[in-house]
């Protein structure tokens, strides 16, 4: 799934679904936001393939307890479902909580459905240096499919930060995927896909979104595709 860039349309609600085929590659479904996400998935019959996030309180989401983790079992057993989010701290037994074979044993049934794993790192206060964001993506794209880092830019040298750490990853054979949140670094994710970044998320409805500094969704397919067709051009002449 995560060859080549992929555009994740969030939401809480999968009816939404029809609104994002036009500009979306995926839904990313926030079980963590959504009313009945259990019976919402059993419902679903729309086009475009599903992410599963249940993002824990201790990493800014809402799930409060290791139910949640039978949720994401129950989930990554349907078709729809291509991908499993599980944050990196609890894959390394970091989380407040403990959780690492909660985590572990979510990896295996995804590895065993042929879903895959996105290994997730978010900071809502800071970006760290550079070198630490590096060894961040390497840490989460060996625990994952993907390595996911989200942080907060407090300044462009935070944005800078991130697209240097997303190159180098990128270059070390790292499959990585990366953005800024908050204004100084929303641009980060029009541009990190040009330095590798596979995956990129913006709300179904700008009302909704998931962070802060998202674009709309149709605003973030334009200028990524934007970006990378000069790339391609340049590429090929
Ligand atoms: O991890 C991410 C990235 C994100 O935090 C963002 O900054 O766009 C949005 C979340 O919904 C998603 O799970």
């Amino acid at each position: 799934m995560f060859e080549e860039f992929v555009l994740a349309a969030s939401t809480a609600d999968l009816s939404a679904e029809p609104r994002a085929r036009e500009a979306a590659d995926a839904v990313e479904f926030r079980m963590d936001l959504a009313d009945e996400p259990l019976a919402q998935l059993e419902a679903y019959d729309g086009a475009l393939p599903l992410v599963v996030t249940n993002r824990a309180e201790w990493e800014g989401g809402e799930a409060g307890d290791l139910g949640r983790y039978d949720a994401l079992a129950e989930a990554i057993a349907h078709d729809a479902v291509v991908a499993v989010d599980v944050e990196l701290a609890a894959l390394r037994g970091n989380a407040p909580t403990g959780e690492r074979s909660h985590a572990t044993a979510l990896r295996s049934s995804a590895r065993e459905e042929g879903v895959e794993v996105i290994a997730s790192v978010h900071d809502f206060e800071s970006t760290p240096e550079v070198g630490t964001l590096s060894d961040l993506l390497a840490d989460a794209a060996s625990e994952g499919d993907v390595g996911k880092l989200a942080t907060t830019a407090n300044a462009r040298e935070d944005a800078l930060a991130m697209l240097r750490a997303t190159n180098e990853a990128t270059a070390a054979g790292h499959r990585v995927a990366t953005m800024c949140m908050g204004e100084p670094g929303r641009h980060t994710r029009a541009v990190a896909p040009v330095y590798g970044s596979r995956i990129g998320y913006a709300p179904v409805d700008a009302a909704d979104a998931t962070a802060p500094g998202q674009y709309p969704l149709a605003t973030l397919r334009t200028l990524v595709d934007g970006l990378r067709e000069g790339e391609k051009e340049s590429e090929s002449g």
